[in-house]
């Protein structure tokens, strides 16, 4: 029989007085897979995280996270589950070191706390508060926290907003050991190169509601078989349409989008047009969009 997933969520919708902030959102997180949940701001990400959390309650719908109600069941979810808040969530006066202990005192078999405090980077500020701590040594000792107690599931919510490239990296080779271990990761990002990175599957929510999901792959392929390209900004695109005839649409400045599907004819006719107008090319992907594209397509369309 296979595995039961690690979460599963049923016609989930979640409302602030007037706001629906989840509107009968259906999601799977099976064992061992990183799921990223990707969205505008507001989209309900949080919330939908918050409920897997026990965090809030839902208005309508199920949320079952290793087969419990995370709201009924806390208690017996919470060794189980690691978690990485936006907000720290740590009282100000105290230190990297002592939290990181006070949290290892909760779980059955913890990882040691000195050992996991130089591993993410924060051996140098161990003594100093949390109030004091910089915003990306805060992020550090929150993505220990939700590592501290050997989770079985994790939720990391924007966990490198605002770090450096190199904690950044560091943040995702956590999320890489964590997938070796066959632990389920729910991220959720504004920063789709790690969503591409990191997940074995994205969900991108608008309003409350699934409008895509799939592998990375499968987004960026399938139906968005085109030609994209960037180059300097302001082309005349109704004169490149013509030459090679498709259309061909300035996404932002410099970053084009021919409408038709790739062939080698259509690549060579670009080719022989940008170098007629003397325009260099900067990148050029054929046969598929970056997630990007996807992204801003599928949560743009309906923006005034
Ligand atoms: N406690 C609350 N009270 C009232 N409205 C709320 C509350 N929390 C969230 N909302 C609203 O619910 C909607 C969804 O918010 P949520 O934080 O889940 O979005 P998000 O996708 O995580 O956004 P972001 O990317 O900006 O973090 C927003 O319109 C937000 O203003």
């Amino acid at each position: 029989m296979p595995e039961p997933p690690s979460i599963e969520i049923r016609g989930l919708t979640k409302r602030y007085g007037r706001t629906t902030a989840v509107d009968g959102l259906d999601l799977e997180v099976a064992r061992g897979e990183t799921l990223a949940l990707l969205g505008p701001n507001g989209a309900g990400k949080t919330t939908t995280v918050e409920c897997c959390e026990g965090f809030r309650r839902p208005d309508a719908g199920t949320v079952r996270v290793l087969g419990l109600d995370p709201h009924r069941d806390g208690a017996r979810l919470r060794p189980r589950v690691g978690l990485m808040l936006q907000e720290g969530g740590v009282y100000p006066m105290a230190r990297p070191a002592e939290v990181l202990r006070l949290f290892a005192s909760y779980y059955a078999q913890p990882l040691d706390p000195e050992a996991l405090l130089e591993r993410v980077g924060l051996d140098d500020a161990r003594r100093t508060r949390f109030r004091d701590l910089s915003g990306g040594q805060k992020q550090r000792l929150s993505l220990a926290l939700a590592l501290i107690g050997r989770p079985e599931v994790v939720f990391l919510d924007e966990p490198t907003a605002g770090l450096d490239p190199a904690a950044r990296r560091l943040t995702w080779e956590h999320v890489r050991e964590l997938q070796g271990q066959g632990v389920s990761v729910v991220l959720t990002t504004h920063l789709l190169d790690e969503a591409e990175q990191l997940a074995d599957r994205v969900a991108i929510v608008d309003r409350g509601r699934l409008v895509a999901e799939g592998t990375p792959d499968e987004l960026t392929t399938g139906e968005w078989g085109e030609l994209e390209f960037s180059a300097r900004a302001g082309l005349d695109v109704a004169v490149l349409g013509t030459a090679i005839e498709a259309a061909v649409s300035e996404l932002r400045p410099g970053r084009y989008v021919v409408h038709a599907p790739n062939s080698p004819r259509l690549v060579a006719a670009l080719a022989s047009w940008l170098a007629d107008h003397d325009v260099a090319l900067g990148h050029l992907q054929a046969g598929r969009v970056s997630l990007e594209e996807v992204f801003l397509r599928l949560t743009e369309e309906e923006r005034p």
